[in-house]
């Protein structure tokens, strides 16, 4: 058997964490022959409730999972890791946005760039899920320049499952029928959810999922309104954010980018702009990308029509915004 990797979890005695942990430790990202040090980082007042997250990791009698280490101290939660899904932050509340979040939680991800600076794996996988999750993952990135900008991501892959699972079901086929959704630009109500790339199965035949739908009005009206508000719906409904299916996602990007995406097939995931259909250079944008030896690559060539890049133009400004928001929380000029 392989020899164990370190990887990190931070806001471990959190909602999202709770369900990740297992997740992770059951080997449904890294593999089923692949044993895991796990390492769980949070703030000084959890520290009670992460020492009952260690009690049931340990009671779970996870055959992967050859060491926990619980830590309030960030030398100690980055030390030689070699993937981080960087959770612990503050999440909104009813009526917030979740760029509302960002003098709070910037800094947190400049303390944790920094960290991982200085003490993890150079080849180190940073996945964030705190929000704003794109912004943070610019923050985290630009404290961290001995490591390469690609090995930094934001998670969209929520909105990509959210997508699919509203085409699987407006068509009435299984969600392993549809493929290619993309998520463009931030993690917020600006995103741009897109089914015109999108493939589907139905009775052994592949079709666009727009001549499928059949339905225009649809696939630019509910369908994308749908998805960019839902989180806010599962926090209207559960008065508490997504969770479960946050730390399913989490997963999901994860697992694609240590394993590789299907020939054919892309996911959507926030990475650093090279300016790719006209997106501003720099920021964390999401896009489709095709990941092979954990390394991704934006795919190129895609028609968009009009309509499409004007929403594209929308998330890019916000996200331009959140940027210089978040340079002025964290009084730097515009070198970074
Ligand atoms: N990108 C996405 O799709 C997505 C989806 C769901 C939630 N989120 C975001 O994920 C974040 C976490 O959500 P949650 O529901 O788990 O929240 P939660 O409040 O249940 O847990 C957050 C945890 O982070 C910890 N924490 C705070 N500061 C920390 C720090 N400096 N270092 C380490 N840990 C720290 C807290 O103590 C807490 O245990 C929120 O910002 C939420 O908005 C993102
Ligand atoms: O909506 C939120 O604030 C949480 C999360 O980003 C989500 O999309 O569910």
């Amino acid at each position: 058997m392989a020899e164990p990797i370190r990887v990190v979890v931070t806001g471990a005695a959190g909602q999202i964490a709770y369900s990740l942990l297992y997740m992770i430790a059951r080997g449904e990202v890294f593999g089923s022959d692949q044993p895991l040090i796990l390492h769980l980082l949070d703030i000084p007042p959890m520290v009670g409730v992460l020492e009952g997250v260690v009690m049931e990791l340990a009671d779970c009698a996870l055959p992967l999972l050859r060491q926990v280490i619980p830590t309030t101290d960030p030398s100690v939660g980055f030390k030689d890791v070699s993937a981080a899904f960087l959770v612990g932050a503050m999440p909104r509340k009813e009526g917030m946005e979740r760029k509302d979040l960002l003098s709070a939680n910037v800094k947190i991800f400049k303390a944790q760039g920094q960290a991982i600076e200085n003490f993890a794996k150079k080849d180190i996988k940073v996945l964030v899920v705190g929000n704003p999750a794109n912004t943070n993952a610019f923050v985290c990135a630009n404290y961290a320049p001995s490591i390469p900008r690609e090995n930094f991501s934001a998670m969209t892959r929520l909105d990509q499952n959210r997508a699919t699972s509203q085409i699987a079901t407006k068509l009435g086929v299984p969600i392993s029928a549809v493929k290619n959704i993309i998520i463009w630009g931030n993690h917020s109500s600006t995103q741009y959810p897109d089914a015109g790339q999108g493939k589907v199965v139905i009775n052994g035949e592949t079709k666009s999922v727009a001549d499928a739908v059949n339905d225009n009005a649809y696939l630019q009206g509910a369908f994308v309104e749908t998805v960019q508000k839902r989180g806010a719906a599962v926090i209207s409904a559960r008065k508490m954010s997504s969770a479960m299916s946050a730390a399913k996602a989490a997963c999901d990007h994860m697992h694609d980018w240590w394993n590789g995406t299907a020939p054919g097939t892309f996911v959507s995931m926030g990475v650093c702009s090279d300016g790719s259909y006209n997106s501003p250079k720099d920021v964390i944008f999401s896009f489709p990308v095709v990941i092979e030896n954990k390394q991704w690559k934006i795919v190129q060539g895609l028609n968009l029509s009009d309509a499409a890049k004007a929403k594209l133009n929308i998330t890019a400004k916000e996200l331009q915004e959140e940027k210089d928001e978040a340079l002025s929380v964290l009084d730097l000029s515009s070198n970074l």
